[in-house]
């Protein structure tokens, strides 16, 4: 079994997730490293990156803890981060610290119990990106290492809310579970209010590295 101490480094702070999504124009892994330094910069503790050449590049930069993911759209699934053994194992031995997988009772392309022995085995920690709390349940008695809210409101079945899911996570908190704030944290006080709620440590993504929607987001209050 893995060390659990990088939990600990990451406790009570800001994880930066670093991704560029397809068509993207940060698309490519300078970049990414790039982003990561200056998320660095500004005081995260941890990064979340996704795909083989972004965790790489990231790699040789920094020593912050890592988070790592896939994300693979496959004919046979909607399950897409991290969908198979094969890549999670790449992804540790890369030199993800924690590897991040969908967790969703969504029907999946191998089985979870699999991947988390085989994640273990290859030396890191399982981060399940959840929906529900129900997913969260039957992950951590899988022996996942630490849930995520990340897929609240990108499953049929999870309310698709505008904000954080603080739903989601007061259950995961009253159950004793715990967990990672991820998903739609967009301020500053969301983030403190999430920790509040009993997160673990926090991530963010969009709010602090994707320019474009961020953009978006100001050029359509404008239009309004
Ligand atoms: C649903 C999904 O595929 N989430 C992805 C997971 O890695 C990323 O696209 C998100 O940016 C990340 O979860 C952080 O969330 P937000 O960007 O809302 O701060």
């Amino acid at each position: 079994m893995p060390d659990q101490e990088v939990l600990e480094q990451l406790r009570g702070g800001l994880v930066v997730s670093c991704q560029a999504d397809l068509g993207s124009p940060l698309r490519d892994p300078l970049v990414i490293s790039r982003l990561a330094l200056a998320a660095e910069r500004g005081g995260a503790v941890g990064l979340r990156i996704q795909g083989f050449d972004d965790l790489r590049a990231v790699k040789a930069v920094t020593a912050l803890p890592l988070i790592g993911l896939t994300k693979t759209v496959r004919d046979d699934t909607e399950v897409y981060i991290t969908p198979t053994t094969a890549e999670a194992v790449e992804l540790a031995v890369l030199g993800a610290d924690i590897v991040a997988l969908d967790a969703t009772g969504r029907p999946r392309p191998e089985p979870l119990e699999q991947m988390v022995e085989a994640i273990h085995q290859a030396g890191a920690l399982v981060m399940a990106d959840i929906s529900t709390l129900a997913e969260a349940q039957a992950a951590a008695e899988l022996g996942a290492d630490i849930v995520s809210t990340t897929l609240s409101g990108y499953t049929p079945y999870s309310p698709e809310p505008t904000t954080p899911d603080w739903a989601l996570m007061q259950a995961l908190a009253a159950a004793g579970l715990p967990y990672v704030a991820e998903g739609r944290i967009n301020t500053p006080a969301d983030a403190a209010q999430a920790l509040r709620h009993g997160a673990t440590f926090v991530v963010v993504g969009t709010a602090i590295t994707r320019p474009d929607v961020v953009t978006r987001w100001f050029a359509e209050a404008l239009r309004a």
